[in-house]
C-alpha cells in the first residue's frame, strides 16, 4: 500500500461509510478525531482516549515546533512513542495556528514568519519546513501548509489567498517523503465562492493527494453558510479518497456534514468546552455549573456508558466544578469525547443499514428537545 488506503464500503444518499488504512492502523469513517495539539488530549490519558473509541488523534506542527521542537520529538522516536499512542496520528501544518495564536507574523510567497506566543522567538514556517516537521513527528496523515482564508473575505481576497495555498500545496507535495501507510492531504480553500472552491478542488486533484480536506470553514461563517459551501464543493471531489472537514464541529454540524459526504472531522469543542463545564448530551447541552444541577442525582446522559455517567450524578459533577477540583474537567472531557464517538458509531451503523436519513433526523430532533 503506497500512501494510505481508502475503501468506500457503503453509501446512503451522499453519506459515506468508509475505512482509511495507515501504518498504525485503520480508521472507520465517518470518524471524529480528538484534538491533541501539544502531544496530549488535554485532561485525558491515551488509555482514556482509546476507551472512548477514538481511532486517530490530532497533533500540531505549530505547537510542537516551538516546544519541545520537532527535532527533539524525532530524536525520541516520533509522536507515537513520545505520547504513547500507537494508533494513527494526523497533524495540522501549522499555518492556521500561526494566524490565530502568534503575533507579529508576516506572510510572503516563501512562507510565514512569526514570533512564538511562548517566548517571542522568531520562526519561519514554509511548506518545506512544515512537511519536514510532520515527518519528524512521524505523522501518518500530513497536511499541506495553507492559508486559512479569513471570514469574511471579498472574492478577490479569497482568490489570491486560495491561489497562494495551491502553490504551497504543490511545494508541500514535492517535499513530502512517500512511505507506505503514510499520506499527504491537500486542503481546499476558496472562501464562500463557488467558482473559487471549484478552482481549488481542480488544482488539488491535478497535483494528486491521498485525501482532501475542506479548509476555510468553521471560521465564524455559521452552519447554514458552511452547509451551502459543502453543497457545491463536495460533489466536485473525487469519491475514492477521504474528505476531512477541518474544525467541525458541534453534534448538529457533524450530522449535517456526514449527510453531505464528509468522512473525517476534528473540533476542539468537546475537549475545550468540557473543561469549562459544558457537556454535550443526546438532548442538547448541559452547563454543569448551573445551580439547577446542584441536587440532581441523574447522570449527565442516561444512555451514555462513560465513567462520568456510569459512576456519578450531575450533583457530584456540579460540586467538582464549584470546588475547582481537577476531576471535574477530566470527567466532562471524557464524557464529551465518549459521546462524540458514540454519535459517529451510530451514524456509521445507520449508513451500513441504509437508514441514514431516518436515524440522522431522529438524532437532530432530539438535540433540539431542550430542558436537558
Ligand atoms: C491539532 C489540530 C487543531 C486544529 C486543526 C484544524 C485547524 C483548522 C481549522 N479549524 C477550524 N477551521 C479551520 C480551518 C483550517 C484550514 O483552513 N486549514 C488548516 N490547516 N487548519 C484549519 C487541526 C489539528
Ligand atoms: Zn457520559
Amino acid at each position: 500500500m503506497t500512501g494510505i488506503g481508502f475503501e468506500l464500503l457503503k453509501t446512503d444518499g451522499r453519506a459515506r461509510r468508509g475505512r482509511v488504512s495507515t501504518a498504525h492502523g485503520v480508521i472507520n469513517t465517518p470518524a471524529f478525531m480528538p484534538v491533541g495539539t501539544a502531544a496530549t488530549v488535554k485532561a485525558m490519558t491515551t488509555d482514556a482516549v482509546k476507551s472512548t473509541g477514538a481511532e486517530i488523534l490530532l497533533g500540531n506542527t505549530y505547537h510542537l515546533m516551538l516546544r519541545p521542537t520537532a527535532e527533539r520529538v524525532g530524536q525520541l522516536g516520533g509522536l507515537h512513542r513520545f505520547m504513547n499512542w500507537d494508533k494513527p496520528i494526523l497533524t495540522d501544518s501549522g499555518g492556521f495556528q500561526v494566524m490565530s495564536l502568534s503575533d507579529l507574523r508576516t506572510m510572503t510567497e516563501e512562507g510565514v514568519t512569526f514570533k512564538s506566543h511562548l517566548d517571542g522567538s522568531k520562526h519561519h514556517l514554509t511548506p518545506e519546513r512544515s512537511i519536514q516537521i510532520q515527518h519528524l513527528l512521524d505523522s501518518n496523515i500530513t497536511m499541506c501548509l495553507d492559508e486559512c482564508t479569513p471570514f469574511p473575505a471579498t472574492e478577490a481576497q479569497a482568490a489570491s489567498s486560495m491561489r497562494l495555498s495551491m502553490r504551497w500545496a504543490k511545494r508541500s507535495k514535492d517535499a513530502f517523503v512517500e512511505r507506505p501507510g503514510y499520506g499527504l492531504f491537500g486542503i481546499v480553500q476558496g472562501g464562500v465562492y463557488q467558482d473559487l472552491r471549484a478552482e481549488s478542488v481542480a488544482a488539488l486533484s491535478d497535483i494528486g493527494f491521498d485525501g482532501y480536506a475542506i479548509g476555510g470553514l468553521a471560521v465564524g461563517e455559521g452552519q447554514e453558510t458552511m452547509f451551502t459551501v459543502l453543497d457545491f464543493t463536495e460533489p466536485l471531489m473525487v469519491k475514492d479518497r477521504p474528505r476531512y472537514l477541518m474544525g467541525v464541529g458541534r453534534p448538529s454540524d457533524l450530522i449535517g456534514a456526514v449527510r453531505r459526504g464528509v468522512d473525517m472531522f476534528d473540533c476542539v469543542m468537546p475537549t475545550r468546552s468540557g473543561r469549562t463545564g459544558q457537556a454535550f448530551v443526546r438532548r442538547g447541552t448541559i452547563n454543569i455549573r448551573n445551580a439547577r444541577h446542584a441536587h440532581d442525582e441523574r447522570p449527565l446522559d442516561e444512555e451514555c456508558g462513560c465513567p462520568a455517567c456510569r459512576n456519578h450524578s450531575r450533583a457530584y459533577l456540579h460540586h467538582l466544578f464549584k470546588a475547582g477540583e481537577m476531576l471535574g474537567p477530566m470527567l466532562l472531557t471524557w464524557h464529551n469525547l465518549h459521546y462524540y464517538q458514540d454519535l459517529m458509531a451510530e451514524l456509521r451503523q445507520a449508513i451500513e443499514d441504509g437508514r441514514f436519513e431516518e436515524v440522522a433526523s431522529a438524532l437532530e430532533a432530539r438535540l433540539n428537545e431542550g430542558d436537558v
